[in-house]
Formats: C-alpha cells, structure tokens, sequence
C-alpha cells in the first residue's frame, strides 16, 4: 500500500486539518500518517483558540516517519509558527520525498488566523521552493503576490507570479469567485483550467485541506499531477454535496458517503 504523510494543524470538530486529510487518504486507498504542527479547538461555528506545538517536537515527528517508513507524498497545511516553517523545510530537505502538495493555509473559513503575520516570509522562502504543487485559494494567492484577485485573468497572472517564487506547480483555486468554481493551474509554461461543478451546500468546512490532501493521495498511487487534480476535483464534489448535517455552523464534507450512502444530507 501507498503511504501519504499530512503535515498540519488539528481540527477538533473534524471537519478540516489532519482529520480531514486522514480521512481523505484512507478513502483514496493510501496509508495515512500525521505530523501534528498545531492543535486548535474548533468546531463548525469557528476556531476558539490555537495552540503549537513545538519546533523540536514537530522535527522529531518527522524524524520518526522518514526513518522508518517509506512516504510517497506529503501534504503540508496549517503551520502557524515561522520556527516550525523553517523546522519543517529542513527536515523534507534532508528526506527528500518525491510529491510535496502545499496548502498555504492562513485563515480560517470563520476568519480566526491560523498564520502569524511574521511567519509568511518563512513559508515564502523555505516551503514554497519544495512544492510539488502549491494550492492557495484565492484570498492565499492575493497575500503572496500582496494584491487583491477577483477574476480568472487575475487567477491566471497571481499563479505566474507564484510560480516564480519556486514551486514547481501552482494551482489557484476558485471556489471563493461566483459562478462555476475553477482552478487554475500553472507549470510555468502553460495555464490549465479545471472547471468544477459548483455544489450549493453548505458543507464547505475543511475543502481546502480535503483538495489538496486528495491530490497527494493520487500522487502517491502513482498518478501524473493533472489526473491527480482533475480526479481530487470530482472527489472534492462528491464529498460537499453528500455533506453531513453535523453541528450548528458550516458542516463538514462526507468521506464515506459511497460506503454509507444513507448518512448524506438530503435537502
Ligand atoms: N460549493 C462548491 N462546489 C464545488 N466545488 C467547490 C465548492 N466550493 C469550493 N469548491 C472547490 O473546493 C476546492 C477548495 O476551494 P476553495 O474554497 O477555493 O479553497 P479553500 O477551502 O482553501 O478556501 C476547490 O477545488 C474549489 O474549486
Ligand atoms: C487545523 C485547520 N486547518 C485548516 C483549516 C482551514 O479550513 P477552512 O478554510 O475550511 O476553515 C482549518 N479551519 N483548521
């Protein structure tokens, strides 16, 4: 079996971080394993407080994986703390693996920070070059390039800039523009646009971590990174529109609905 690591924050309710990037790598038939960056207490209404975990703790969690267990792909999402950033992009020097997929996570969908302001220099210069593929969404992408995005042709011109930060790949998302959601990705040559099917739910909690942890899923069974995207994207669907009516806020996406059909909303 295939193994993907998830580097992030964990979601108390479930609904985001590593639980969701676990639960994603289970559906897609990899192994999962978690190097826990932060913990926030959270659920679907909004993140009460975040806490992180230490440089050296998140160093020896790492440790730990690569020296005994092969990984086929890496996730990095929520890492708040310019320490742990830089930590982070030692250790994946040092091990190498073939697939990074990076989610620069900085606020929640509820708005609470989730990167401090003096640790985006650190997540520019360190973890960005190592990326596979960078997904930021659309506000992400606006921080990077420090101007606003609001159309495709913007979308198009912010992951161009990106891409000369360092990652191999950029891929925008769209969800946040009106309209059918697309994503653009960027190779440094070419623009592809992956036109998704907008699901009018309100099971959006956690879709970002989902994504990108469904990419490195495919990566790691061996897919190229277009079919990885394109397959993640019709994952990403299935899960928002079988959502769970769990909590009192924005509910969270079903990774089990082919299993258990019967647990999917039905409005
Ligand atoms: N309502 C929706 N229906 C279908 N796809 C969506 C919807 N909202 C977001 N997506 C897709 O989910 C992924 C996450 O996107 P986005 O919401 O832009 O990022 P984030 O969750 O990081 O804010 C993207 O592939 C986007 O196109
Ligand atoms: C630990 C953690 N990681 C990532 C997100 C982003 O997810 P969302 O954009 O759905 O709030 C989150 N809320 N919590």
């Amino acid at each position: 079996m295939k193994t993907a690591l998830t580097i992030a924050g964990s979601d108390s309710s479930g609904g985001a971080g590593i639980q969701a990037d676990l639960k994603t790598f289970s559906a897609h038939g990899v192994y999962g394993m978690s190097v826990i960056a932060a913990v926030t207490a959270q659920n679907t209404q909004g993140v009460l407080d975040v806490e992180d975990i230490s440089p050296d703790m998140i160093g020896k969690q790492i440790d730990a994986i690569f020296t005994d267990i092969p990984v086929h792909a890496v996730k990095i999402g929520m890492v708040s703390d310019e320490a742990s950033i830089k930590v982070i992009a030692e250790k994946l020097q040092t091990y190498q693996p073939e697939h990074i997929v990076l989610d620069p996570v900085m606020v929640s969908k509820s708005g609470y920070d989730l990167l401090k302001a003096e640790a985006k220099q650190a997540l520019i210069e360190a973890l960005l070059p190592l990326a596979t593929v960078i997904t930021p969404n659309l506000k992400e992408a606006g921080v990077l390039i420090d101007q606003s995005i609001s159309d495709l042709e913007e979308m198009e011109q912010a992951a161009k800039q990106i891409y000369h930060m360092g990652p191999e790949t950029v891929l925008v998302k769209g969800g946040h523009l009106e309209g059918e959601p697309a994503d653009i990705l960027f190779d440094g040559k070419t623009w592809r646009h992956f036109k998704g099917k907008r699901i009018h739910k309100n099971n959006t909690h956690g879709t970002g971590c989902t994504l990108s942890s469904a990419i490195a899923g495919n990566l790691a069974n061996g897919h190229s990174l277009e079919d990885a995207i394109l397959k993640a994207k019709s994952y990403i669907e299935g899960t928002i529109e079988h959502g769970l009516a769990i909590g009192k806020g924005v509910g969270p996406t079903n990774h089990l609905y082919q299993w258990f059909p019967e647990t999917s909303v039905t409005d």
